[in-house]
């Protein structure tokens, strides 16, 4: 968990650095990993030291509202499945950075990844806003300028050694919730 946080802030730094507009989506993830530092370093910390003590201890604790919200907003598993849905985003925004040709636009990339994943999750005016938002990206040359790894060369190495990473984190976070039926926490 402390290093998924810390993946997470990592993250949000960087897009703090593409400008104001995506302030909102900063917002929002800031709040979420503000979230489950409380409840990593709170009194009942040691059961959220990894996803799978989190999951094991909230649900036996019926700390996880299931089929309705009510009494647990800010469960870490509700919380931390939201971080999980923008991750599949980044999986898929990335790789298609990695792959793409120079003219291609990021604004597209970004929001095919998006339309592919986290958008079915959103309503309509959040939707909205993201899109508006990503219309306002970097071009691709400028983009991988602000990521600061060197060359466009290293910029596709690293990429290629962090999305498989990100894959696995992904999949294991995945196959965990699929297996406690936890995929759908309103
Ligand atoms: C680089 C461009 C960044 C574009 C980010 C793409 C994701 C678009 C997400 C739009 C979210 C809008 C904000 C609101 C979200 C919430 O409604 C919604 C549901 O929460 P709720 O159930 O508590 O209400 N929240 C979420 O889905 C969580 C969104 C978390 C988004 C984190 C995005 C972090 C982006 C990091 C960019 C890093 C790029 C790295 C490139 C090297």
């Amino acid at each position: 968990m402390e290093h998924y946080v810390a993946g997470w802030r990592g993250l949000v730094k960087f897009l703090n650095t593409l400008g104001s507009v995506f302030g909102f989506i900063s917002k929002d993830a800031v709040g979420k990993v503000q979230i489950l530092v409380s409840l990593l370093k709170g009194e009942d910390g040691s059961h959220y030291s990894t996803i799978q003590s989190m999951v094991k201890y909230e649900l036996e604790n019926q700390l996880v509202d299931l089929t309705k919200a009510g009494a647990h907003p800010t469960s870490g598993c509700r919380t931390l499945l939201r971080l999980h849905r923008a991750l599949r985003w980044l999986e898929l925004f990335l790789d298609s950075l990695r792959t793409c040709s120079e003219d291609s636009k990021t604004s597209v990339l970004c929001a095919d990844a998006y339309n592919k994943s986290l958008s079915k999750f959103h309503p309509w005016v959040v939707r909205k806003a993201a899109g508006m938002a990503f219309c306002l990206l970097p071009g691709r040359q400028a983009f991988f300028d602000v990521m600061n790894v060197g060359t466009t060369e290293q910029v596709v190495a690293m990429l290629g050694e962090a999305i498989p990473l990100i894959s696995e984190v992904y999949q294991i976070t995945e196959d965990l919730y699929a297996q406690h039926n936890i995929l759908d926490i309103p």
